[in-house]
């Protein structure tokens, strides 16, 4: 044991602990307040207990590189007990070391942009669908519930290959299901909500084992594309002795986790665009200006490209500005899997690790005047300090999703803002839950437009 003495700070009620208060402070949006006040009391390293386990809070640019790039001989990746059995052991969060190297190398062969550019067709095709039956002739739509529609409809279509119809219904009203249960606490009986999610994650599985096989048929029967989709890429991903890189229950488990952590993440981040956008009548206009600019050079019907998305670089300045004003991600938990000595403090094995990700994107000595939406901080992306900005984390975990949303983001704003205008009808508050969820799912009027 070190002799360094253990944080400030109380670990509160047993079990309990400061759980209740964090997720409180969550659903009112004042979770950084809350925050704030533990560093006010304690200082920048401080003792809590959330969740069940002893935590130590830290925050920072040196606690994130801390987080981030720690491998897993001293920090562990650490999930709930209820999202690990309902995503299964081989999931990704749950893999360390040559496993974790592996399998998200696995994954990367599809999410990488080299792959990616060839799919932007098709994104583009399930966002204009998406417009034409949910937005347009209509005059009010909510905007949260339908981003999740149609991210869960391009993850669907680009990730699984399942097209539009009865099976994606099944699948959406079952991941559905599945979601619900995953931060909940994970006692399995008949009416517990953990248990539905048990249930409904068993069918997402099924359904899943059922594609992966007939994937296989189409790649030994019909020479199918090794690149269709993300699971025959998986499939087809093959050592130097010519064996499968990854199990078929290591398949199951992160095309679910994939589904899970694609889909309200990117939700949200689109939700806020369009919420700030309504708010920010210069930037708005400049983001219009820079999509009509593309559009205009379109024939009729025409797909956006990949050139194009490279053109809209105005419009991702003002989604990363977003993220960094609301990050769709809170914080996360890593565990400690020996003692560790830490700016002058221990954190004992086995206790939790909590970063927050909005305590560097508020700092003014990183983003001056952090409460002002400003995209041209992003102008120079190297002039941000490393660490600082982590929407999307960092280090050998950082998101391998982050081409794929910007994708989907660029592709669908360019649509809605080319296409329609609109007006906030509620405020401009939001709970988190524990993504952050805008008054009413963002209601909004909306208005054809024509292209000038
Ligand atoms: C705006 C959208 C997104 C945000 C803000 C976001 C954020 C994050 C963050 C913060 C992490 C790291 C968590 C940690 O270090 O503890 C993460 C990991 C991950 N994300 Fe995303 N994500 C987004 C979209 C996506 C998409 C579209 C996909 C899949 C297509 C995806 C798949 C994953 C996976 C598989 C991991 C685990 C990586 C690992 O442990 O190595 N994410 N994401």
């Amino acid at each position: 044991r070190s002799s360094k003495n253990l944080p400030p700070g109380s670990l509160g009620i047993p079990v309990i602990g400061q759980s209740l208060a964090l997720l409180r402070a969550l659903r009112a949006n004042t979770a950084e307040e809350w925050i704030e006040q533990r560093i006010r009391k304690y200082g920048p390293i401080s003792k809590l207990s959330l969740f069940g386990n002893p935590t130590v809070f830290i925050y920072g640019q040196a606690a994130n590189k801390f987080v981030f790039t720690s491998d897993g001989n001293s920090l562990s990746n650490q999930q709930n007990k209820s999202l690990r059995t309902i995503l299964g052991e081989g999931n990704l969060l749950e893999l360390s070391g040559p496993d974790h190297k592996r399998v998200r190398g696995a994954l990367m062969s599809f999410l990488k942009p080299e792959s990616l550019k060839n799919y932007v067709d098709k994104m583009n095709e399930e966002v204009k669908l998406h417009i034409e039956k949910h937005w347009d002739n209509k005059q009010e739509v909510k905007v949260l519930p339908l981003m999740k529609t149609l991210t869960f409809n391009i993850i669907s279509s680009l990730l699984f290959g399942v097209e539009r119809g009865g099976r994606r219904d099944k699948l959406v009203k079952w991941f559905e299901e599945m979601l619900e249960g995953m931060w909940s606490i994970p006692i399995n009986l008949p009416f517990t909500s953990f248990h539905r999610s048990l249930g409904a994650s068993k069918r997402v599985q099924n359904m899943v084992k059922q594609l992966i096989e007939e994937k296989r048929r189409g790649l030994v029967e019909n020479g199918a594309d090794s690149h269709q989709d993300l699971i025959t890429c998986l499939l087809s991903i093959c050592d130097e002795q010519n064996r499968q890189v990854m199990s078929e229950e290591e398949i199951v488990n992160n095309v679910t986790l994939v589904m899970t952590a694609g889909h309200d993440t990117s939700s949200v981040l689109l939700t806020f665009m369009m919420q700030l956008l309504a708010n920010q009548p210069t930037i708005y206009a400049s983001v219009l200006q820079e999509q009509e600019e593309i559009a205009r050079g379109k024939q009729e019907g025409e797909s956006l490209t990949w050139k194009d998305l490279g053109r809209m670089k105005f419009t991702w300045r003002v989604a990363l500005e977003t993220l960094r004003m609301h990050p769709p991600i809170f914080g996360g938990f890593r565990k400690a899997v020996k003692d560790i000595e830490y700016d002058g403090y221990l954190i004992p094995k086995g206790w939790q690790v909590f970063w927050v990700t909005s305590m560097t994107h508020n700092d003014e000595k990183v983003f001056a005047e952090p409460f002002k939406f400003d995209p041209s901080r992003f102008e120079n992306q190297a002039a941000i300090p490393p660490y600082c900005f982590v929407p999307f984390g960092g280090g050998p975990r950082i998101c391998p999703g982050y081409e794929f949303a910007k994708i989907e983001t660029l592709v669908t704003i360019h649509y809605l803002v080319t296409r329609f205008t609109w007006e906030l009808c509620a405020d401009n508050r939001f709970s988190r839950c524990p993504m952050p969820v805008p008054t009413g799912g963002l209601p909004i009027k909306i208005k054809p437009r024509k292209l000038i």
